[in-house]
């Protein structure tokens, strides 16, 4: 396995960062435009990992997906079987396309990568039975499974627990309104995590034509026609975490270029967040830019809206002057790697100390030193890796090629970032 000696900052940056598209925006417009009554092409759309495997997936499903370049053009087809689904270790592909596959005639088999095989389903295969698809599930709301559709569903009512992912009721939706009587989720649990992702999939249902109505903890979708179309895809802003951190943690600055005046992406969150632990943010002429201060301040935030930025905002926390504490993301054992147990382990390795909370973490800063950063496949790992190690010398990244399920360009980007 190749390890990356993540390069310590000389000084304060004073960089400009453009970043690709957003995966879940990508992997939205994909279901959607697969499903519409004309084609529609993507401009920007993302091409990584789990962007390719989302394309592939709605291939084998009989649609029609031109993933030449960032312009992806998608002719749609009903779903048809028999075909076979690499999830790869994409939560959104595991979770979006089921609902889809469940109205094709025959079976449609899913699997993926080794840590996909854990990462939640039951609620979803569980909402399919209920919906009258047959699943097949031999380790029971695991992958791998098949679905045997019946060239139709019939949809209604259904209750399910999603706070293991929010991606459980945002699948339900985007298929609903191919579904005879559309649908009407409910969610009984714990809170459901990432409401900004729910914020997108009804927004995205509703600009492609589709009538989606909210209430706590319910959504229905009616049935109906989705149109095709042009969509934008804004830039990744959870992929923008390490970057605009990069400016806090060297008291430097850094511009992310193009940040949508109006998103409802969750790494918006972070022109808030940096803030509170020492930056300045400033949005203006259509960019963003962090200033760090000098300073790196612990916090105290609940980051259920936005756990895609918790591990690049640990590793600012673990160079911070006083502790911080992260909750409301307990779901996060259930993303790429036990991201929690992941952040503890390599945080204490290098010398630091932190501890699992139920549902979060709480993080103490101390001097820390180099060594190898385990990364659990797990791309995020090595963008917060890359950033703890512009301040510690000696982080050894493992595996950094893993950055490709979401920034294959990562690795430039941040070299990049460090030669301007
Ligand atoms: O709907 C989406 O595109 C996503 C929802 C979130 O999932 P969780 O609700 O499991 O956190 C997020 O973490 C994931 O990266 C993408
Ligand atoms: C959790 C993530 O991805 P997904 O659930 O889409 O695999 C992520 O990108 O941080």
């Amino acid at each position: 396995m190749t390890r990356w000696n993540a390069p310590v900052a000389s000084g304060p940056l004073k960089a400009v960062v453009e970043l690709p598209g957003s995966k879940s925006m990508t992997n939205r417009a994909l279901i959607l435009a697969a499903q519409a009554a004309e084609p529609s092409v993507l401009r920007g759309a993302l091409r990584s990992r789990d962007t390719l495997l989302m394309a592939a997936a709605l291939r084998a499903l009989g649609v029609g997906v031109d993933d030449e370049g960032t312009d992806w053009r998608v002719t749609p087809a009903p779903p048809s079987a028999p075909a076979a689904v690499d999830c790869g270790l994409s939560g959104n592909v595991m979770r979006f396309v089921p609902p889809l596959a469940a109205r094709a005639a025959g079976p449609v088999s899913f699997d993926g990568d080794p840590h996909a095989r854990v990462r939640p389903m039951g609620p979803l295969l569980e909402a399919l039975r209920a919906l009258g698809v047959a699943v097949a599930d031999g380790r029971r709301g695991l992958l791998p499974f098949t679905l045997a559709g019946t060239g139709a569903v019939e949809g209604g009512r259904v209750t399910i627990d999603a706070s293991g992912s929010s991606q459980l009721v945002s699948g339900l939706l985007l298929s609903a309104p191919g579904y005879a009587r559309g649908i009407e989720v409910r969610h009984e649990g714990p809170p459901v995590p990432s409401a900004p992702h729910l914020e997108m999939t009804v927004r995205m249902l509703r600009d492609a034509g589709a009538e989606v109505e909210t209430g706590d903890d319910v959504w229905r979708v009616a049935p109906g026609p989705l149109r095709g179309g042009e969509y934008v895809i804004e830039p990744d802003l959870s992929n923008a975490a390490q970057f605009l951190a990069a400016a806090v943690v060297t008291g430097g600055s850094v511009t992310v270029r193009n940040w949508p005046s109006a998103t409802v992406q969750p790494g918006d969150r972070l022109r808030e967040l940096l803030p509170l632990m020492g930056g300045e943010a400033e949005l203006s002429g259509g960019d963003l830019t962090v200033r760090g201060t000098g300073r790196i301040r612990g916090i105290d935030a609940d980051l259920s809206d936005a756990p895609e930025v918790a591990q690049v905002l640990a590793m600012v926390a673990a160079l911070a002057d006083g502790p911080s504490r992260f909750t409301g993301i307990a779901h996060i054992r259930g993303h790429e790697t036990d991201r929690l147990a992941a952040l503890v382990a390599e945080i204490t390795r290098l010398g630091g100390d932190a501890e699992e909370l139920p549902d979060g973490l709480v993080i103490r800063p101390r001097p820390l030193h180099g060594g190898v950063f385990h990364t659990y496949d797990d791309h995020r790992m090595v963008m917060a890796a890359a950033t703890l190690g512009l301040a510690v010398p000696g982080v050894e990244v493992e595996n950094p090629g893993t950055v490709g399920k979401t920034l294959p360009e990562f690795l430039d980007l941040w070299t990049n970032m460090l030669e301007q």
